[in-house]
């Protein structure tokens, strides 16, 4: 098996006396997107600065493309792309002259791909926060990286905005670039992540396939209970019940089908209606749940 792209052991990070990244363990390999989530201050930006070679780890091993960052970090700068969550371009230039200014070239196409063709004689200044995201992505891909990092690309944007950046990610991946994606949005590491890692407060509390993740979790079912009924009147489930005081039943199961027909037939039979009900499979959003409250499990 080939090298991966970035290989962390043991990473520890500290700010004076406060130590910000306790003992993280990551591997990401080439052509995958690997999503860093996490809850805030969890550690997710000092690990990716400390990837970029913006700082030095207080402990581990950290490769980014085989390469030590924090000792040089001018080999890795060429071979990655970079989307700050704030990037502080020059607000006087256009995008067409900022685009000329980062790499040579006309970039005719990549302008129209992120949809800032119509806008390449517009000011910086004079862009809306989303056009500046679009920018910075624009940016960040002109020199075809093979490795990628994106920090929370999306925020700001509107959902076409957010699909757009979606489908530019989608075609860097099939061109076989490597992604580290930090988000709050889960639903965007959903749709794009390979593999994943839930940090919470300086450690990894969840990682692994997406797949495997959102399968070692429950499923749920959830609806209102009927008026005038006690949970106690609910038929046997395989599944935990729990009844929240807004009259909602929320069940977690493994056994989704099986659960949901005992349900469906008990309501049929009894003339009852279950409003509002749902059933899905775990999503990222229970998993993340799950790892805050330190039910987290790691998959691989
Ligand atoms: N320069 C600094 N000096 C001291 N503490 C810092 C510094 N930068 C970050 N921290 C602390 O380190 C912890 C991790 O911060 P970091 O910005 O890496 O988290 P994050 O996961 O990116 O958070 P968020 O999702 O809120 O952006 C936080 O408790 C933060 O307050």
């Amino acid at each position: 098996m080939r090298n991966p792209v970035i290989d962390v052991a043991g990473l520890r990070c500290r700010y004076g006396d406060f130590e910000a990244v306790r003992g993280i363990d990551l591997q990401v390999h080439e052509g995958e997107l690997f999503a860093l989530l996490g809850t805030n201050g969890a550690g997710k930006t000092t690990v990716l600065e400390t990837l970029e070679g913006l700082r030095a780890p207080s402990a581990g091993r950290v490769r980014v493309l085989g390469v030590d960052p924090s000792r040089d970090r001018a080999a890795i700068r060429a071979r990655t792309g970079v989307m700050l969550q704030d990037s502080g371009f020059p607000a006087e230039l256009t995008v067409a002259e900022m685009a000329r200014l980062w790499r040579r070239g006309d970039h005719a196409d990549a302008l129209e791909r992120l949809d800032l063709a119509h806008r390449r004689d517009v000011r910086i200044k004079q862009l809306s926060g989303g056009e500046r995201r679009r920018l910075d992505l624009l940016l960040a891909v002109l020199g075809e990286p093979e490795l990628l990092f994106l920090d929370e690309p999306t925020t700001g944007l509107d959902p076409e905005s957010r699909q757009r950046t979606w489908d530019v990610v989608r075609d860097l991946l099939a061109g076989g670039t490597t992604v580290l994606l930090t988000t709050h949005y889960l639903e965007e590491a959903e749709s794009l992540a390979h593999r994943l890692a839930i940090m919470h407060e300086g450690v990894v509390a969840e990682s692994g396939a997406l797949v495997d993740v959102l399968a070692a979790h429950p499923a749920r079912i959830s609806f209102d209970l009927p008026d005038r009924l006690d949970v106690s009147a609910l038929p046997m489930l395989s599944g935990d019940v729990v009844h929240v005081p807004s009259g909602r039943v929320d069940i977690r199961t493994r056994q989704l089908q099986d659960d949901l027909d005992v349900l469906l037939s008990w309501a049929r039979r009894d003339g009852l209606a279950l409003g509002r009900l749902r059933a899905h499979h775990a999503s990222l959003e229970d998993v993340f749940h799950a790892a805050r409250a330190g039910r987290g499990v790691i998959a691989a």
